[in-house]
């Protein structure tokens, strides 16, 4: 049991050499960069804390797993330990979880659910409880079974970009560019790891950890839209951009403003 804490338990080790800067840290550079989480999720607790206080405190819960998520990988990438690879995955299936739970519209529920959203949870929880015990079955596999759901994720926003909404479909080729950046870099670090360290570049994870940080604020804001339009009845949501609207980039959040008229929930 102890074994788990053991630096190198873990099956999975990155392209970045281990131990070059730290004796402490194993992948300094896959460690350091996931300081984007750290800033990022306490920024759109705080940024979205009005939309949240009208719809309901728990749509913070994804931003405090998302900090989780990161501070579990900087555990791992620093002991590259069995606990701190599950820690990582697991945490990272949870933050999906809570997003299915919260913010997925009834209307793409399975048929036999009948939009009924407490069926839905428990649905949801009873497959994540699921792969919560079989990813300890055969830890290497896990990183691709979550990478995996991006294929729902992108079938679901898909049929929403079909839409023409133009605020919803701003935010979803903003996901999309960022999650194929970064997948594409998560894949090159797994495929050609010979190459980089040939090369003297084994940190392409470090970019990863970056743009797959920026992923989540843009599918958030997908998904609060949605949330909106499909399940609130009476508020607007406006994107707006962190620091200021007017630069070219910046982190999208959603605040709310009240309707004077029953917007009524849209149907999918
Ligand atoms: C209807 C619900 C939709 C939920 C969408 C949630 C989108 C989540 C986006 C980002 C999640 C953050 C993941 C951060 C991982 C950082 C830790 C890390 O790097 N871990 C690695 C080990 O160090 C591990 O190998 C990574 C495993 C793969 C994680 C895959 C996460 C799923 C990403 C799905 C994004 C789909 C976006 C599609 C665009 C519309
Ligand atoms: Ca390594
Ligand atoms: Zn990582």
């Amino acid at each position: 049991m102890a074994s788990i804490f053991l630096y190198q338990s873990s099956e999975v080790d990155w392209c970045e050499s281990n131990f070059q800067h730290s004796s402490l840290v194993a992948e300094l550079y896959n460690t350091v960069s996931n300081v984007p989480f750290f800033i990022i999720g306490p920024l759109m607790i705080y940024l979205m804390h009005p939309y949240a206080q009208k719809r309901s405190l728990i749509v913070h819960l994804p931003w405090v797993l998302y900090i989780l998520v990161g501070l579990f990988s900087v555990y791992f990438h620093m002991t590259l330990s069995f606990l701190g690879q599950m820690l990582d995955e697991l945490a990272i299936l949870w933050l999906l979880t809570t997003c299915y739970c919260i913010w997925f519209p009834s209307c793409y529920f399975p048929a036999f659910l009948k939009k009924d959203r407490s069926q839905f949870i428990c649905l949801v929880l009873l497959i994540s409880i699921t792969i919560t015990f079989l990813a300890f079955v055969k830890p290497i596999v896990n990183a691709y079974v979550l990478n995996s759901t991006a294929l729902h994720i992108c079938y679901f926003v898909r049929m929403e970009y079909k839409k023409k909404n133009a605020q919803v479909n701003h935010m979803i080729v903003m996901s999309v560019t960022w999650w194929s950046l970064a997948l594409s870099i998560w894949i090159c670090d797994r495929v050609f790891c010979t190459f980089w360290q040939q090369i003297n570049f084994a940190y392409l994870h470090s970019f990863w950890h970056i743009f797959i940080s920026l992923v989540f604020p843009y599918v958030a804001a997908v998904l609060v839209l949605l949330d909106g339009q499909y399940e609130m009845q009476d508020n607007s949501l406006e994107i707006h951009y962190w620091p200021r609207d007017e630069w070219l980039v910046g982190l999208p959040y959603v605040t709310l403003k009240d309707k004077k008229v029953n917007s009524g929930g849209k149907n999918c």
